[in-house]
């Protein structure tokens, strides 16, 4: 699991770090990385041309430093200085290994012509120290960098992407690969900060016995494997877990099919589903494996998912109330969201695991907030969301947050927009109440639901478009996929 930090918690690890090693030290090592990352990137060192962004601070000196490595090894180095001033050091690194080094805003258009014609791009314009949107010349380094078609190496963060939110305002620097030094940062891990981050690979700079706990954890997919439940030897279908659905009504009966899919597929004991007699058949008629009942909150589960498409009226909300009243764990998501945000139901008292499943729209319904400002700051809002209910709150959206009151935050990795289909949400809520029903508790439950739901809308047409129905055949494969790397999974 791959763990980020606030820039004020880096800054203070950092600083105890610096106080006991020599001047410098810490640089050293981080350039090291960087330039080993740097020089994996290119298919020769020797001869390669390598135009390093360098910015005013220790971003462009760590650049700098790595430039100077790679010139030693026969690279051609040219360094573009955007910044008010520049790390002498660094810079007088660079220059004794032979290579240069210029100010692109007195000649921006041969700027855009050296990155043009570079076999790889460093951005060491800002890291943590960058403040806001990119200034001119650092945003226009950026978009020729886009444009360029070489491969990107961002030095810790990329420049233009807040590092504490992932908030980027104007241009940002967009890379194929971001090394980051000593503890990942929040920015790098969600959206639309992840976007621009590519490959994330952690340099260990010694960093870690200063740090303290994390505020995210981004899980990938081993770290999901280890966690997800398998059929235990002497299960029979109660012990893996009985959900309630309580999904879908004459109006929208396709939620109530797609959910109970996504549970059946995620390896639930036995699905319960609870609605109304034509709904029911529909359910029966493509997952003759349900069985079907009358809406009855106080029906025997281990587990339920209440919500999707299930309508906003007086008897929904009754029903809601009644299943928040029941001692087993909920997952309420989309029509039972708009009832929790109109205080028709509240969760916030409930002692069994809890989880609510909203959209930004829907967050900021549940929280009184604008939409575009929980899209912005998304970690924020859904670790505010958590405390405001008491309970684990998972945030879709191109990033997938899973937030709990007292532990950090959760990203899952998988996401992809082939999910942005309508009803994927619909499998997803079937996939956590399956791993609720079977015991997770709802953090667990929530981001290993979301990464297996990543997972399945890629295998389940081989990255093609897919519509919700396309995961049910993907989830199976998601989850015995989740155990092997990348190089096994791409020989398949
Ligand atoms: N932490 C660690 O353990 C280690 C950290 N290390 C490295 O240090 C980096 C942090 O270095 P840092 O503190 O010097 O800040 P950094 O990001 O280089 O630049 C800030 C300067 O940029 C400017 N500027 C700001 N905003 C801007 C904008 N929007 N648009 C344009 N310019 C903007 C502003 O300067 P101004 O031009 O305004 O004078 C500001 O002073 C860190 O990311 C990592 O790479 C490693 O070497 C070793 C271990
Ligand atoms: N751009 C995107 N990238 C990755 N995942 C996305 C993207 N857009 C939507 N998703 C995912 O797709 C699902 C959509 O769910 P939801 O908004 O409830 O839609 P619906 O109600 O139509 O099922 C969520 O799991 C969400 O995280
Ligand atoms: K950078």
């Amino acid at each position: 699991m791959r763990r980020a930090h606030t820039v004020e918690t880096v800054r203070a690890a950092e600083g105890a770090l610096m106080a006991r090693l020599p001047d410098g030290a810490l640089m050293a090592r981080a350039a090291a990385t960087l330039a080993v990352v740097c020089a994996r990137t290119l298919p020769r060192v020797y001869g390669a041309r390598v135009v390093l962004l360098v910015g005013s601070g220790d971003n462009g000196g760590d650049a700098l430093y790595a430039g100077a490595d790679l010139a030693r090894r026969g690279a051609r180095v040219s360094a573009l200085l955007a910044g008010s001033k520049t790390h002498e050091g660094g810079l007088a690194a660079l220059r004794a290994a032979g290579g240069r080094a210029w100010r692109p805003d007195e000649e921006p258009e041969r700027a855009d012509r050296e990155i043009g014609a570079a076999d790889l791009v460093v951005d060491g314009l800002v890291g943590i120290g960058g403040r806001g949107g990119l200034r001119p010349p650092h945003a226009r380094l950026a978009v020729s960098a886009r444009e360029a078609g070489a491969p990107v190496v961002a030095v810790d963060l990329p420049s233009g992407v807040d590092a504490d939110t992932g908030r980027v305002e104007g241009e940002a620097v967009r890379a194929d690969t971001t090394v980051c030094f000593g503890t990942g940062k929040p920015g790098l891990f969600v959206d639309p900060g992840a976007g621009h981050a590519g490959r994330v690979v952690l340099a260990d700079i010694g960093l870690g016995p200063d740090l303290p706990e994390p505020v995210l954890e981004a899980f990938d997919d081993g770290d999901v494997a280890s966690l997800l439940p398998g059929p235990g030897r002497d299960d029979d279908k109660y012990r893996r877990g009985v959900l309630g659905v309580a999904a879908g009504s004459e109006a929208y009966p396709g939620a109530a099919v797609l959910c109970t899919g996504g549970a059946l597929r995620t390896g639930t004991g036995m699905v319960r589903y609870l609605g109304a007699e034509p709904v029911a058949s529909r359910v029966l008629d493509r997952w003759p494996e349900a069985v079907v009942g009358r809406a009855d909150p106080g029906a025997r589960v281990a587990a339920w998912v209440i919500g999707p498409g299930r309508g906003t009226d007086g008897p929904a909300a009754e029903e809601l109330r009644g299943v928040f009243a029941s001692g087993v764990p909920v997952l309420a998501d989309a029509d039972a969201l708009t009832l929790v945000a109109r205080e028709e139901a509240d969760p916030s008292g409930r002692e069994a695991p809890t989880l609510l499943t909203p959209h930004a729209g829907e967050l900021a319904r549940l929280l009184g907030a604008d939409r575009a400002d929980v899209e912005a700051r998304r970690l924020e809002h859904v670790g505010r969301a958590a405390e405001r209910f008491g309970c684990t709150v998972l945030l879709k959206g191109s990033t997938t947050l899973v937030a709990t009151p007292g532990r950090p935050v959760a990203a899952a990795t998988a996401g992809t927009p082939l999910l942005a289909t309508a009803g994927s949400g619909d499998v997803l809520a079937g996939i956590a109440g399956s791993l609720l029903a079977a015991g997770l508790p709802a953090h667990e439950a929530a981001v290993c639901a979301a990464q297996v739901h990543g997972r399945a809308a890629v295998e389940a047409r081989q990255g093609a478009a897919i519509s919700a129905t396309d995961l049910w055949d993907g989830i199976p494969r998601a989850v015995a996929g989740l155990g092997e790397d990348n190089d096994q999974r791409r020989r398949r």
